[in-house]
């Protein structure tokens, strides 16, 4: 595992683990999420003007189901854990619930600054998330630009901002507070965004 790349205590506690699934299995990953382009459905959580429903915190769609993924997904998710407690000073809890999702990032997607805490999702049944894990991939060479995770200080002022780099893994509490940069990804089909699979370990 890498150095732990936050500064001194400033910032919320997170790791950085590149080449997570390696070629083969990111390339599965996302040959899977391309051909299910038709069962992603949009993550918008907040209904504005007059009756137009338009998205204000968050701007993406989102895919539920993993398929044949979802079983190693948390085996590998679950086998960090103990060691990222430790790491992160987080009280060890019993393996628990997990949440998983695909989520792709089209042209104008982002999501404004959140805690994964947060109760009000409907996605969110039940589980209290302890530890958010992002992993990262899309086509090679990128086809987007933006969509930087941005980690904000303990303070809420200066930032850290994470790369989605292709087959990369970020974990951090899921208290932390983090926003996701908004997407260029102009005339970019479905598969040229930035693509994300959240997982989230509760307890
Ligand atoms: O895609 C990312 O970098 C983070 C997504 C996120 O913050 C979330 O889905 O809660
Ligand atoms: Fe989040």
């Amino acid at each position: 595992m890498s150095e732990p790349s936050f500064l001194g205590g400033r910032f919320p506690p997170h790791r950085i683990l590149a080449g997570w699934l390696g070629e083969a299995g990111s390339a599965r990953l996302l040959e899977y999420a391309l051909a299910a382009e038709d069962r992603f459905i949009p993550t918008r959580l907040a209904a504005v003007g007059k009756g137009r429903l338009d998205s204000v915190v968050r701007h993406s769609s989102v895919l539920k189901d993993l398929g044949d993924f979802a079983v190693p997904l948390r085996r590998r998710a679950l086998a960090l854990q103990a060691e990222l407690e430790t790491d992160f000073e987080m009280p060890a809890t019993p393996r628990n619930s997990t949440q998983m999702e695909v989520v792709a990032h089209g042209h104008g997607a982002f999501y404004r600054a959140h805690t994964d805490t947060f109760t009000g999702d409907h996605y969110t049944p039940g589980g209290r998330r302890r530890l958010t894990m992002v992993y990262y991939f899309h086509r090679e060479p990128r086809r987007f630009t933006g969509g930087r995770l941005r980690l904000f200080d303990l303070a809420g002022g200066e930032t850290i901002d994470v790369e989605p780099e292709h087959d990369s893994l970020l974990v951090f509490p899921s208290t932390a507070l983090h926003e996701v940069e908004r997407v260029s990804c102009f005339k970019g089909a479905f598969g040229d965004g930035r693509f994300s699979l959240n997982i989230w370990l509760c307890g």
